[in-house]
C-alpha cells in the first residue's frame, strides 16, 4: 500500500534517550522470559506447553529485536508531524522487518510476534511524545500508540469477517475474531492497553509498594493478566473452554491470596503441570507483562531529556 504522507525529515532524536529506552524495551523482554515458574509460558524451569520453542529461542529472539528498537523510537520521533493515524503505515514495514529477523535467529518459531508489535507502537509513541516535548508517562504512551491503532480492529478484524471468511490467508487473530469476537492484540493496543494501565500496572506498584519481592510481584501481577486477558493464544489452542479454565484458575488463586512469599511458588508449580496437560499457554498476558515491566521501569525513571 502507498504510503500517504511521508515524515518531514526531522532533527533527529538525541541517541541518548533512544539507547535509554531501547535498553528497557530490551530488558523487558529478559526479565518477562527469565521470570519462573509461569504457568504454560517458556522459562528458566520448562518449555511449558510449547513443544517448538525454549529459552534459548527467547533470547536470541530478543537479541535480534533489540537492534530494531531504535528504529521504532526514531519513527516515532520523525513522524510527529503527521496525524496519529497515519503513523502506523509507516511504522508497519518496520515490524514487519522485525519479525523478519526474529523469525531468522529463532529457525520459524514465533516467540516475540505480538511482542514486536506492542513494542514497537510504544516505542515509536514514546519517540512522538519526545519531538512534541510531551511528558513520557504509561498513560500519555498508551494513549499515543492507541491513537496510531484508531481504525484498525475495524480495518483488520471487522471488515475482514466478509470479505475473507474461512479463507487460509486468516491469521489466528481474524480467526478468532469471526468465531469468538476476541479482538487480541490489535484490540488491547486500540483500547490503550487498559489491561496494562487500570489494572496490571496498579497491581504491580501496590505489591512493590507492600515491600514484596519484585520477582514474586511480576508473577501475581501475571496472573492479574490472565485471568482478565481474551488471550487469542489461549483460545487459539483450548477454544473458548480453554480460556475459560485458564481465567477462572488464575482468579482462583489470586482470590486464595496469590503469589508473596516463595512457599506460594508450589501454586505455581502445580499451575504450570496442569497448562502443560492441557497444552495451554498464554503468550498474549507474557506480552502484557512485558508492556507492563517496561512502564514500570518508565514510571520509576528520573530520566531527563
Ligand atoms: C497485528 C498482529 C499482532 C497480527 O497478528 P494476529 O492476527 O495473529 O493477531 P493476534 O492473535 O491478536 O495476536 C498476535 C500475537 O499477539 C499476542 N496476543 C494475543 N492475545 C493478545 C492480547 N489480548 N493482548 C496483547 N497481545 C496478545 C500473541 O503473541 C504472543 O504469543 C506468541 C506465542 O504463542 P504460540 O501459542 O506459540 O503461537 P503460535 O506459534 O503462533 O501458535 P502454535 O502453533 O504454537 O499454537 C508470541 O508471538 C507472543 O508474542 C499473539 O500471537 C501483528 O502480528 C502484525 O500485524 N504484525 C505486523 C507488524 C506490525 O504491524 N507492526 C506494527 C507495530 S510495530
Ligand atoms: N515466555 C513466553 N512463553 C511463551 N510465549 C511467550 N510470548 C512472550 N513470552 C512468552
Amino acid at each position: 500500500m502507498p504510503i500517504k504522507q511521508q515524515p518531514s525529515d526531522c532533527a533527529a532524536i538525541d541517541e541518548h534517550s533512544v539507547a535509554y529506552y531501547s535498553e528497557l524495551a530490551y530488558r523487558a523482554m529478559l526479565a518477562e522470559v527469565n521470570l519462573t515458574p509461569k504457568p504454560g509460558l517458556v522459562d528458566r524451569n520448562n518449555c511449558g506447553a510449547h513443544k517448538d520453542m525454549e529459552l534459548e529461542d527467547f533470547h536470541r529472539s530478543a537479541l535480534a529485536i533489540r537492534q530494531w528498537l531504535p528504529r521504532f523510537i526514531e519513527f516515532g520521533a520523525c513522524s510527529a508531524n503527521l496525524p496519529a493515524v497515519d503513523v502506523l503505515i509507516g511504522l508497519r514495514p518496520i515490524g514487519i522487518a522485525c519479525e523478519t529477523d526474529m523469525f531468522r535467529a529463532t529457525a520459524g518459531v514465533n516467540t516475540h510476534k505480538g511482542s514486536i508489535f506492542s513494542l514497537g507502537l510504544l516505542c515509536a509513541a514514546i519517540g512522538r511524545l519526545h519531538t512534541l516535548h510531551r511528558l513520557i508517562t504509561p498513560e500519555l504512551i498508551c494513549s499515543t500508540a492507541a491513537a496510531f491503532c484508531r481504525g484498525l480492529t475495524e480495518r483488520e478484524l471487522q471488515s475482514t469477517i466478509n470479505n475473507h471468511k474461512n479463507q487460509p490467508s486468516q491469521t489466528a487473530g481474524q480467526r478468532l475474531f469471526q468465531q469468538l469476537g476476541l479482538t487480541g492484540a490489535r484490540g488491547e493496543a486500540e483500547a490503550g492497553y487498559p489491561l496494562v494501565i487500570q489494572l496490571a500496572l496498579p497491581h504491580y506498584r501496590d505489591r512493590l509498594a507492600q515491600g514484596i519481592d519484585p520477582e514474586l510481584a511480576l508473577l501475581d501481577t501475571l496472573l492479574v493478566l490472565m485471568a482478565h486477558n481474551g488471550d487469542t493464544n489461549v483460545a487459539s489452542r483450548g477454544g473458548p473452554s480453554g480460556l475459560s479454565w485458564l481465567q477462572q484458575r488464575a482468579k482462583a488463586l489470586l482470590c486464595q491470596g496469590g503469589i508473596r512469599h516463595p512457599s506460594d511458588l508450589r501454586h505455581l508449580h502445580d499451575f504450570d503441570q496442569e497448562c502443560i496437560q492441557r497444552n495451554l499457554s498464554a503468550g498474549g498476558s507474557a506480552d502484557l507483562l512485558i508492556i507492563t515491566w517496561f512502564l514500570a521501569q518508565i514510571s520509576h525513571s528520573n530520566y531527563q531529556h
